[in-house]
């Protein structure tokens, strides 16, 4: 191994085993690792616990080695307590390379082929609705009906359900829960079992070993969840096809039964993501009204007062899509994407990345690179557009000009749906709502805090936390809002 005796890429001094450990805040630890990013390079190196860990900082390294070397770069490190035990390596996004993750891949991308996406499209245009009457209903619940407004696209579209309220579904707030605790246990050195791994075999009765207990109590939680819904997109199947109903079809997906309820598992914890993009698109607009006053003009232009929009109509909005990209870009849902790991020894750069080691996309510092994003601390859509206003790349449907879905065979491949159902959702609120900063007693604006430490840190998808605002309904459109139906309860 490493004939040429070539150094580990750069990075900074630690202690000996504890490494950089000490040096991680346990909160927003995307920020000095963009710090160390800065100060080392786009391609640096870190050690926690005897462990290296690479951190890719530019979009050029990460393309590098995420796509074009995908052969190298698509396993993922081993998650004992998450991958192994919770999700019984059922989890798509946290199961290491190979069989399962081919096959899981290939029946998402199946399932979410161009066509069952257009027929998401209704769905999410009927649920953006719902919000908007929720809001003009509740203003200051605005978040709830946010995390509502995901949860029912997510499970209307994968198992045709239709959420109710979101305290009153059935599966709402479970999918919520179960993500994040999900999510939690992922977090490095959450459960001692990641850095020790022969304790699983340990038997739960031994005094100390109470987390297995906890862990067979939420892995059996999550396989009632996910065996109940899978249930239900049967039963649905007639009135709603969905993505799980779909897969029951002649094994369309080429998976057992029990694999396709932990793929819509998997699924199902998404709604997290979609929230912390939609939230973040109404911060951004409560903070520069001059850019939201700008979408309203074209969305006025272009679809007129006298319907809703519909996604026909983005490829005549770009100004409205270019929003959704800077959203997506300024503020990043997972500032870390998940980390992957190499299978191979590799060269790059001069430098040496051994076989087995952890790669970290910093999505965070990726989207400040300023060659490719100048004046990156910036909210501007227009870098997304070309000289005559007109969407940079579209005619590679895939270049997003953003990485917020990370790379090469781990991409997200929920990306173009999620894109779908967050565009629609900026499009309904730019079209019916002017989204106002909230007074303070004096009855002057309150300019909302958009610091990266307004955003929360943790396991979970990166979100604003929560802000206050006064959100309008534009001239004309409560009578539109009449017309909608708000869903019974079962
Ligand atoms: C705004 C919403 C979303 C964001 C920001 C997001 C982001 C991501 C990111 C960063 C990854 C890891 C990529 C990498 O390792 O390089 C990922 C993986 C994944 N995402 Fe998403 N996602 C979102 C929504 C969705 C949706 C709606 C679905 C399904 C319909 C989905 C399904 C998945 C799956 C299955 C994986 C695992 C892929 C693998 O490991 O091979 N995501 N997502």
């Amino acid at each position: 191994r490493n004939p040429k005796r070539l150094l580990l890429p750069p990075g900074p001094k630690g202690l000996p085993i504890l490494g950089n450990l000490l040096d991680i805040p346990s909160d927003h630890y995307w920020l000095k690792f963009d710090e160390w990013i800065r100060q080392y390079g786009p391609v640096c190196t870190i050690s926690l616990m005897g462990k290296k860990v690479i951190l890719l900082g530019s979009p050029n390294v990460a393309a590098d080695l995420f796509d074009r070397r995908s052969a190298i770069y698509s396993d993922r490190p081993r998650w004992v307590f998450a991958s192994e035990i919770l999700a019984r390596n059922m989890h798509v996004g946290t199961v290491r390379v190979g069989d399962t993750h081919r096959r899981f891949r290939k029946a998402i991308h199946t399932g979410l082929q161009p066509k069952a996406l257009s027929s998401y499209h209704p769905v999410e245009e009927k649920e953006s609705r719902v919000f908007l009457k929720q809001v003009s209903q509740s203003p200051e619940k605005f978040r709830d009906h946010v995390k509502r407004y995901t949860a029912a696209v997510i499970l209307g579209t994968m198992y045709g359900h239709q959420v109710t309220t979101f305290d009153s579904d059935r599966f709402a707030k479970r999918v919520f829960n179960s993500a994040a605790i999900f999510a939690s246990s992922l977090a490095p050195g959450a459960f001692l079992v990641d850095v020790l791994p022969w304790l699983q075999y340990i038997p739960s009765w031994i005094p100390g070993a109470g987390w297995k207990k906890k862990a067979a109590k939420w892995a059996d939680d999550d396989r009632v969840l996910y065996t109940e819904m899978t249930e239900a997109a049967r039963e649905n199947a007639a009135k709603q096809p969905s993505f799980i109903s779909e897969g029951l079809v002649e094994n369309q997906y080429g998976v057992t039964e029990e694999e396709l309820a932990y793929i819509g598992g998997t699924i199902s914890q998404t709604p997290d993501t979609l929230m912390s993009v939609s939230s973040g698109f109404m911060l951004a607009m409560v903070r520069w009204p001059e850019v939201q006053r700008k979408a309203q003009e074209e969305i006025d232009r272009v679809v007129g007062r006298s319907r809703f929009p519909v996604f026909a109509d983005r490829a005549n909005l770009p100004y409205t899509t270019a929003i959704v990209k800077e959203t997506c870009r300024w503020r990043p849902v997972a500032p870390l994407s998940v980390p992957h790991a190499s299978t191979k020894d590799d060269e790059y750069m001069g430098y040496f990345i051994p076989k087995g080691t952890t790669v970290i996309s910093s999505i965070w510092s990726i989207h400040r690179d300023p060659e490719v994003y100048p004046d990156p601390e910036s909210f501007k859509p227009e870098r997304f557009l070309d000289e005559d206003g007109k969407e940079k790349g579209t005619e590679e449907s895939k270049v997003l000009g953003h990485h917020l879905y990370g790379f090469g065979r781990r991409l997200c491949p929920g990306a173009t749906m999620a894109d779908h159902a967050v565009w629609l959702f900026a499009a309904h609120n730019l079209w019916a709502l002017n989204m106002k900063r909230a007074l303070d007693d004096n009855g002057k604006e309150i300019i909302p805090n958009v610091d990266p430490l307004s955003f929360t840190s943790g396991g979970e998808a990166s979100h604003p936390l929560p802000f206050k605002c006064r959100l309008e309904l534009r001239p004309g459109v409560e009578e539109f809002l009449e017309s909608i139906e708000m869903p019974e309860s079962e």
